[in-house]
């Protein structure tokens, strides 16, 4: 079941697409590749001398052929050559499958990296790091697979084949076509064992993502399950894709029984000699047949199922690596983010949308001719309800994605007429999904700006309140801290990106604020640090509780992706419109 299972997995549609993915991709090592699958091609026939050089003696010694003590030897030294030739060559073909490897990994690692440096911010957000996690493991995994062992293995089992039946053939074609019937027979029934996995398997992957992602839910909600007992719905989901798995697993095997079990009988050395003795004796008793022309038979023909599974193995590693070359290809083809010809450098940093429109899909507006101008020294605040676009209208900044319609300046310059650099240092973004590195305290913070002394770091700290935090780590600022770790509280966290960002004196701030409640102490905490941040310079903040916002210069209200209102928290509360509305909302909630 495991050959089965790591048989097709995908159907014919996109076949072509997948090999000429596949051949674009491993264009810088064809040449290594050619000589990899002619020595391996060698080697493995060489590998037949042996055989054929005991079969031939023992032919001799029954009288069937010349008897002559040179011929023997000759027969001993063709098969000692061949036994040689056949170590030397796999040797020298699974070398350079590896050296082809490591160079063509090399090259395509280069290529994701660079490829990844220049892709828009968004796309990362879209694609998520599971994704790019695959491409950068699995899927070169699954090439090195095919270059360095899956080509040289179906090559090598191709070839030993072809080299065994042509012997066979000279020495009886009617036994050796006897032999062969029994072969294809094999694969026939391999075939037939095989033609619904494609199916099977996509139920089988189905559940195996259910699985996983009920574990990952089942892990990150630990809390809530103990909490609330061992039962409920995490547990149920859980279940189901358990017993979905062990059904689609079932359902398999029932149904490939009798195809499963025959496959095996015929693959069966015992199976192959049973034949070809009945076959052969019958032959001999015949006068057909020479006793000694049996004897290759018994010798070779034996032995040839043990190549098939081989080839078989090489053509799924193959189908594999076709596979994972085109989601690689998928990812070197991604647009980049467009970089302009003559950068500019902006004057001020007065941020200005222009009529801002934007399309996530190219057909729906998420967001529709937003106009305003926010000025250095002040607050913007984007407010609305949940999915009006504030998010999205953030993250045109620091161009996570391109405007589709209007433009955003930034001193009057587009900021598409900005290099990526000179855009991204113009800004601190503090987001809510807090991302620290493995790294040491200081250096998480130091990530603001990379030449800034340690006593920088510690006034950055003092700034954003988390100083007096940090001393208290078990190694003060030395402590490593890393996805997972235990150590600071979210808004802790929260505070040391805003360290970060007033380390790195950006003039513009984009922040989104928490949503997740913090302590009173905690809140007051963050918003000191965030006063600290945001004086002298152009802040925009996405808020969600209005009382933190209601000293800001100006708030844009956002509904449906357009603007509906703008104003100071009195004048809005004055309009009692949708902002009003919001506000006696979360008044009423809080009291
Ligand atoms: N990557 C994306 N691809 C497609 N649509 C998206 C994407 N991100 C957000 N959207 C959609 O765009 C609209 C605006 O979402 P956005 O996150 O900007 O709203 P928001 O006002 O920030 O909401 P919230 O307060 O809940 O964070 C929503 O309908 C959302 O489903």
């Amino acid at each position: 079941m495991n050959d089965m299972l790591h048989s097709s997995t995908g159907g014919e549609n996109g076949q072509l697409a997948k090999s000429d993915a596949l051949w674009r991709l491993l264009r810088p090592v064809h040449l290594h590749l050619a000589w990899c699958a002619i020595l391996s091609a060698i080697g493995a026939a060489a590998g037949f001398a042996p055989y054929i050089a005991v079969a031939e003696i023992a032919r001799m010694m029954l009288g069937a052929g010349e008897t002559s003590g040179s011929a023997v030897w000759m027969w001993v030294a063709i098969g000692a050559i061949g036994a040689g030739v056949r170590l030397l060559f796999i040797f020298a073909s699974s070398r350079l499958g590896h050296y082809a490897d490591a160079a063509l990994l090399h090259d395509v690692r280069v290529r994701i990296v660079s490829k990844l440096g220049v892709l828009p911010l968004g796309w990362f957000r879209a694609s998520g790091s599971g994704a790019i996690k695959k491409r950068m493991t699995n899927d070169l995994e699954e090439m090195h697979q095919l270059i360095a062992h899956a080509l040289g293995e179906l090559v090598g089992a191709g070839a030993a084949m072809i080299t065994g039946f042509a012997y066979l053939l000279l020495v009886d074609w009617r036994m050796a076509l006897i032999s062969m019937a029994v072969l294809l027979l094999m694969v026939i029934s391999y075939r037939i064992a095989m033609r619904s996995a494609t199916t099977h398997m996509s139920r089988l992957l189905a559940a195996e993502g259910r699985i996983s992602a009920a574990s990952v839910e089942y892990a990150d909600g630990i809390a809530v399950v103990k909490a609330f007992g061992t039962g409920g719905r995490m547990n149920e989901r859980f279940g189901s894709a358990v017993k979905e798995h062990t059904n689609a697993m079932l359902d398999w095997v029932k149904e490939t029984t009798y195809s499963s079990a025959a496959s095996r009988l015929l693959s069966s050395e015992m199976t192959v000699l049973g034949v070809v003795m009945i076959a052969g004796l019958a032959l001999v008793s015949a006068d057909q047949l020479a006793m000694a022309d049996l004897l290759p038979f018994l010798v070779i023909a034996v032995g040839l199922p043990t190549s098939i599974m081989p080839a078989i193995q090489g053509g799924q590693g193959i189908r594999k690596g076709r596979v994972a070359a085109s989601n690689i290809e998928e990812l070197l083809q991604q647009p980049a983010l467009p970089e302009p010809a003559h950068p500019k450098q902006p004057a001020s940093y007065r941020v200005e949308l222009n009529d801002v429109s934007f399309s996530y899909d190219g057909s729906t507006e998420t967001l529709s001719s937003i106009s305003a101008v926010c000025e250095p020294g002040t607050v913007t605040a984007l407010v609305g309800p949940s999915g009006a676009g504030k998010s999205t209208l953030a993250s045109l900044l620091p161009r996570f994605y391109d405007v589709t319609g209007g433009s955003i300046t930034i001193g009057g310059v587009d900021v598409r007429d900005m290099t990526s650099e000179t855009l991204l240092s113009s800004m601190s973004l503090v987001f809510q999904d807090v991302i620290l590195l493995r790294d040491t305290v200081t250096e998480n913070i130091r990530i603001g700006r990379q030449d800034a002394s340690d006593e920088e770091v510690r006034e950055a700290a003092r700034a954003a309140h988390i100083h007096h935090v940090i001393e208290r780590l078990p190694q003060g600022y030395d402590t490593v801290l890393g996805s997972g770790d235990g150590g600071l509280s979210g808004g802790e966290k929260q505070r040391l990106t805003i360290a970060r960002a007033i380390l790195s004196g950006a003039p513009i701030v984009v922040l989104d604020e928490a949503t997740a409640s913090l302590d009173p102490d905690g809140e007051t905490a963050v918003q000191e640090a965030l006063a600290k941040l945001a004086t002298g310079k152009t802040v925009i903040v996405i808020a969600h509780r209005l009382h933190t916002i209601k000293s800001a210069d100006q708030i844009l209200v956002l509904n449906g992706g357009r603007l509906v209102e703008r104003g100071k928290h009195e004048e809005l509360l004055a309009k009692d419109g949708l902002y009003a509305r919001m506000w006696n909302a979360q008044q009423k909630g809080e009291s």
